[in-house]
């Protein structure tokens, strides 16, 4: 068993006795010198004299709070240090990282793991796994204990204060919207607005008015006077989803507004000056749709300032016990029914699926849970089959979710808008397959080469009204 290299050993720093005992046997087990500290003024007192190989710190304690000992260590150069809390939300775990932190232990934490990560620690290793935690989380935390969440935790502690635009990649439903969400929250604009655009799901004809606002009489139905998303998120951040799917000409209007920052109303002639971190967000490869000549090489510059890349759900399996337990709970919570919970079993079978649409993917499935299963305690027959073994299955479940977001806004024409998209993606979809061959396209998705015709003109006609 690796020892320290240092004659001063192992830290511990906690108000509670039970957990330093329990931590400090179990790392003496393992061959390890260690020192309990109930405070931090006791550490203080001790680094007057020594210094440990590794300090292991709580946060939150009576009397100063150990990432500031963290901060002072960090600056002092001491260390390695693991923050253990059972606070791992995003602002706490940025934090610890942000302060010099190696790892964030997730209280109540597995010895085994703890111990896993003292090594790791101390031979200058990447991040360890960390045990679950099925503590309740606020509605909208962005929850991960994978070591692939732990560095996009560390990168928004890192980046969230240096006011730089963002580009967020990554599959649908990974996050990315949480993480933007949260790189605002850890900024110094947290006080002022956080403002959301998606620019797919808006017809490119209405785009430049959404963004930018308009004056009254600017075109037909402009009765009055509209502040754009710019001026809403004004001091704040404006997270422009789907980014790569941004018309090339609103894309020149956005890369001037990037660059001057200022910009005109629609029908306006007052030059506004504005004050607005951007964090894009896209599905899509920015790199090919440049090299396609459908992404402008400057907007992308301006944009792709920090990268923050979420890796699909899939890659990081870790988090999956973590979010589900957190939807199944929330589900339950929201719609009033009584508190489930997943057998180990079950746990496990759904840590094993692929999840096509990710995060998104996995809160419906809970969601469903908490309203079907039969008893208090789900069981693996009670998941059914995972929506790619179904065919097609997964495409319905982003449908529902649109469907249920649109119901709650009250947005018009639900079911008119829904035939168009599906129409207008499988076209688009059948005509990419054929080379734009209209008679093949029309073959090929099962219709008549008139029906395809009419169904593209009226889907044109529609946008363009
Ligand atoms: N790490 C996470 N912790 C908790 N909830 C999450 C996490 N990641 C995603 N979610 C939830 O999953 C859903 C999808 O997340 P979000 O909308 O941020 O994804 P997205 O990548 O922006 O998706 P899209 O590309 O489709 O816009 C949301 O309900 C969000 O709250």
């Amino acid at each position: 068993m690796a020892k320290p290299n240092d004659r001063a050993g192992i830290w511990i720093v906690d108000d509670d006795r039970g957990v330093r005992f329990v931590l400090a046997e179990a790392l003496r087990d393992a061959g390890m010198e260690v020192r309990e500290f109930e405070d931090t003024a006791s550490v203080r007192k001790a680094l007057r004299e020594a210094r440990p190989a590794l300090l292991i710190t709580d946060v939150r304690m009576p009397g100063e709070s150990g990432l500031a000992l963290l901060e002072e260590l960090h600056a002092q150069g001491v260390g390695p240090v693991i923050v253990m809390s059972a606070y791992t939300d995003v602002a706490t775990t940025a934090a610890a990282y942000r302060a010099g932190a190696v790892d964030y232990l997730a209280k109540p934490f597995d010895l085994d793991q703890a111990l896993a990560s003292v090594q790791r620690a101390l031979a200058d290793a990447p991040q360890a796994e960390v045990a679950a935690a099925a503590t309740p989380f606020p509605a909208h935390a962005l929850l991960g204990e994978s070591a692939a969440m732990r560095e996009v935790f560390r990168l928004i502690g890192r980046v969230a204060a240096s006011d730089l635009n963002a580009l967020i990649t990554g599959e649908t439903g990974t996050g990315k919207e949480l993480v933007a969400r949260a790189l605002h929250e850890e900024s110094a604009r947290r006080s002022k607005p956080f403002v959301a655009l998606n620019t797919a799901a808006i017809p490119s004809e209405l785009l430049e008015s959404e963004l930018f606002g308009h004056e009254a009489g600017a075109f037909t139905g402009a009765t009055r006077r509209v502040a754009g998303r710019f001026e809403q998120a004004e001091g704040g951040t404006l997270f422009l989803d789907e980014i790569g799917d941004m018309p090339l000409i609103l894309q020149t209007r956005l890369l001037r507004v990037l660059a001057g920052g200022e910009f005109y109303r629609v029908g306006g002639r007052e030059l506004i000056r504005c004050n607005v971190r951007i964090v894009a967000a896209t599905h899509q490869d920015l790199d090919a749709r440049v090299a396609a000549g459908q992404f402008r090489a400057d907007l992308k510059h301006r944009l792709d300032v920090v990268r923050i890349e979420l890796p699909a759900l899939r890659q990081r399996r870790a988090d999956i016990p973590l979010l589900a337990q957190h939807f199944l709970a929330n589900a339950a919570q929201e719609l009033k029914l009584p508190p489930k919970r997943f057998s180990k079993a079950a746990l496990k079978a759904i840590a094993q699926r692929d999840f096509p649409g990710n995060v998104r993917e996995l809160e419906n499935l809970c969601r469903r849970l908490a309203v079907i299963a039969a008893g208090a305690e789900i069981l693996p027959a009670d998941l059914g089959k995972p929506a790619e073994a179904q065919g097609g299955g997964d495409w319905t479940d982003a449908l529902r979710d649109w469907a249920e977001r649109a119901l709650e806004r009250n947005e018009a024409d639900i079911h008119t808008r829904a035939r168009e998209a599906m129409d207008r993606v499988l076209m688009e979809a059948a005509l990419a397959a054929t080379d734009g061959h209209r008679q093949h396209a029309a073959a090929a998705l099962g219709v008549g080469r008139n029906t395809l015709t009419r169904k593209l003109g009226a889907s044109r006609a529609r946008r363009k009204s």
